[in-house]
């Protein structure tokens, strides 16, 4: 299938913030055009000349709604996103980027109480956790500085993600439970991936000749 088909225009959502850049250096990778737009304005919708191909710039945690509901064909997201928002899309491939875990984290005399608290910007995964191991645990939303919960007695335990650990590091909190690890999916909307299987196949075959490369 060309990649010049009229009828398999794709539309790959793709993450701002904390993942775009090595997002967009994977598609490079991966022999996409990637203009200078993409990278360097304030568009949020980019066409790519002659290639079939229409990036959106997304909210991260937005980019399973746009693929779930088809106004892009696949999508570049997080796991942490995936299994947060359970959105009903098709996971197609981990491009091993983007890598960090989810931990439970507290202060390190952190004791067991009866009405433990736990805060997190993930809801639904730190709720199904605790389920799984059979603990009753009040979660407490919070969009951010997560970490600040534990030390200012709003929660006893956090779900957060790790990367370097710096951010526990210095406000003295300490990993104690391994959640999952996390990294980068390519994922695509349940039509898209049946009726422009051409140019979805086309985009997985190319990332995933990218993939043995990004692992580090
Ligand atoms: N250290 C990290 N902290 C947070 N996210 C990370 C980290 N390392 C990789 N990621 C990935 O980056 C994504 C989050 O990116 P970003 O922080 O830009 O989004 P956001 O949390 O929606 O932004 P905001 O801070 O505006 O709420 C996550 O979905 C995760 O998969
Ligand atoms: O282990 P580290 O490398 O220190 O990274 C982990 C931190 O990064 C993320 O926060 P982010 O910077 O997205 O800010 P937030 O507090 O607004 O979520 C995450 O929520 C942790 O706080």
């Amino acid at each position: 299938m060309s990649s010049l088909d009229r009828s398999q225009k794709l539309t790959i959502a793709m993450p701002k913030g904390r993942i775009f850049e090595e997002a967009v250096h994977f598609l490079q990778q991966a022999g996409l055009q990637v203009t200078a737009e993409l990278q360097d304005s304030r568009k949020l919708v980019i066409p790519v000349e002659n290639a079939q191909l229409e990036f959106i710039l997304a909210k991260p945690t937005d980019v399973p709604t746009y693929v779930e509901y088809g106004v892009a064909d696949v999508g570049v997201v997080g796991k942490d996103v995936l299994l947060e928002e359970e959105r009903d899309v098709y996971e197609l491939l981990d491009l091993q980027i983007g890598y960090c875990r989810m931990m439970v984290a507290g202060m390190p005399d952190w004791k067991p109480t009866e009405a433990p608290r736990v805060a997190t910007k993930y809801p639904k995964i730190a709720s199904r956790y605790f389920r799984e191991q059979g603990q009753q645990v009040e979660v407490i939303k919070l969009n951010g500085s997560v970490e600040l919960a534990p030390m200012i007695g709003l929660a006893d335990r956090i779900v957060d993600i790790v990367s370097t650990g710096r951010t526990l590091k210095e406000n003295g909190l300490i990993e104690l439970e391994h959640i999952c690890e996390i990294t980068t999916r390519l994922i695509a909307n349940r039509a898209s991936y049946r009726m422009k299987s051409g140019a979805v196949d086309d985009i997985a075959q190319k990332f995933m000749e990218v993939i043995p490369r990004s692992i580090r």
